[in-house]
């Protein structure tokens, strides 16, 4: 980390809230139709961006981090107007870009540049290096081309790349040269604004580290704001000064770098916290696992979006669940609602391990217990109450009425965070979160935060 980056995060730290935005994001969605048949009909909705709030003050970096799926592209495309968002307000520099004129829309091209992941295919490989650096000059209206050739011999070292370089073509040139370039180009037109979309992680982890250096010392030089995505958490914590996390289409945590990474307040951020390889010998008892994917955005899950994966679920009220028992029953349930219990495959296991001859003569407790097993259900919750409701919802499975088995854990284990969606709010770390263990009456203080140095 350069010099001057680190006086531009104290900068951006001490004077946030007395600043102007450069850019402003409010409410911003954007929207795709899932369509069916040869007519392409119209049978859902993916809420690929879904409400999302925040700020890039001048001369800061924003990191934008979440898992692949969480709508972080998306939100590049939609905010940048390069594809026109559903609903919400961007503003730039004071004004929204929704309302510009063509001009104002041309002048925005310029002052706001997008940067992406691969950088070979962000190349024409018919145009020299040079040619492609100084396209935006033309289309921008520069038709004098010993002067967008003079530019561009002074943008390539700049970048770390030789005036003579403007000469290659894009194979000749290495990944980590071609994102220098790449970078070149977006620097050409002089932009208030960089919009990064993953741009080191096609690159050598070494290379990576240089393109990181560069990008703080063009910030500092250009006075850039810079907008930086990635589901790269070492990423962000090497270069941004606040961080927004993404999931499925919500923004779920946003503060300082260090603030969110040392305390982070959701439980999302914390799995990602926790998922940075440390030499800390302590650290693989600390680590929170997620587990499988984001899921789909055309039918998020209701209340949390987080709750389906969540570490920290809050367990019902009438009921006195283990954490760990409580997230593994909810483990069950969630496969329950999406009708993915898979008994014949449960039988087969049972026969395998020579505990019956043949799947049907498995008997209904064996099942029973082999779903228990799969879902890390211990034989007997430690609340006997809850071990009933369990017990029957398992009969209703093996009985094959997995709508029965739904209905009882919906009635009985419902909690907050399947049903309501959580606002932003804000936290002791003094940050906001949205997560409903900041709601005063869900607070459990035994929930551990785990803060990694
Ligand atoms: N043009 C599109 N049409 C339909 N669905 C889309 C479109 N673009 C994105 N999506 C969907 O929107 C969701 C968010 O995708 P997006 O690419 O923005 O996520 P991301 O966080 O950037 O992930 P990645 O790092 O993998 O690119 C995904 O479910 C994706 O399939």
């Amino acid at each position: 980390m350069t010099d001057h980056s680190e006086d531009s995060k104290m900068k951006s730290k001490a004077s946030r809230s007395d600043e102007k935005a450069l850019l402003s994001v409010r409410g911003l969605k954007q929207q795709y139709p899932v369509t069916e048949g040869p007519l392409r009909r119209e049978v859902g909705t993916i809420h690929a961006v879904d409400g999302i709030n925040f700020d890039v003050y001048r001369g800061e970096t924003l990191g934008l981090i979440g898992e692949s799926g969480s709508g972080k592209s998306t939100a590049a495309t939609a905010l940048l107007h390069l594809e026109d968002p559903t609903a919400g307000t961007v503003r730039f520099d004071g004004d929204e870009i929704g309302e510009y004129d063509r001009t104002e829309r041309k002048a925005f091209r310029r002052r706001a540049q997008m940067v992406f992941q691969d950088p070979t295919t962000s190349f024409d490989p018919r145009m020299t290096v040079g040619e492609s650096v100084a396209e935006p000059l033309s289309i921008h209206g520069m038709t004098d081309a010993d002067r967008r050739r003079a530019i561009t011999e002074d943008i390539l070292p700049r970048v770390g790349l030789s005036a003579e370089q403007a000469d290659r073509y894009p194979h000749e040139l290495s990944g980590g040269q071609k994102q220098r370039a790449a970078l070149a180009r977006a620097l050409i037109l002089n932009p208030d604004l960089l919009v990064l979309d993953e741009p080191v992680s096609a690159l050598d982890v070494s290379v990576q580290a240089e393109i990181l250096t560069l990008l703080s010392d063009l910030q500092a030089e250009f006075d850039l704001s810079l907008l930086l995505i990635t589901h790269d958490m070492g990423v962000v914590r090497e270069v941004a000064d606040r961080v927004a996390v993404m999931y499925l289409g919500e923004i779920v945590e946003c503060g300082p770098t260090e603030d969110l990474f040392r305390n982070p307040q959701h439980p999302y951020t914390q799995a990602l916290v926790s998922a940075i390889p440390t030499p800390d010998p302590d650290a693989k008892k600390r680590r929170v696992t997620l587990r499988g994917d984001v899921p789909d955005a055309a039918s998020p899950p209701s209340g949390c979006r987080f709750h389906p994966r969540c570490p920290a679920v809050i367990p019902p009220e009438n009921y006195d669940f283990e954490q760990d028992e409580w997230r593994s029953v909810m483990d069950l349930w969630v496969a329950v609602s999406d009708d993915d219990v898979d008994l014949d495959s449960l039988r087969t296991l049972v026969v395998a391990r020579e505990e019956a001859e043949t799947a049907d003569a498995v008997s209904a407790a064996q099942l029973q217990s082999a779903i228990r097993e799969e879902y890390a259900i211990p034989e007997g919750l430690s609340d006997e109450d809850a071990e009933t409701v369990l017990s029957s919802a398992l009969s209703d499975i093996v009985s094959g009425d997995v709508s029965e088995a739904d209905e009882r854990l919906q009635s009985e284990f419902s909690t907050i965070c399947e049903r309501e969606n959580p606002q932003e709010q804000s936290t002791d770390a003094g940050h906001p979160a949205a997560c409903h263990l900041h709601d005063s009456e869900e607070a459990d203080e035994e929930w551990n935060w785990v803060s990694v140095d």
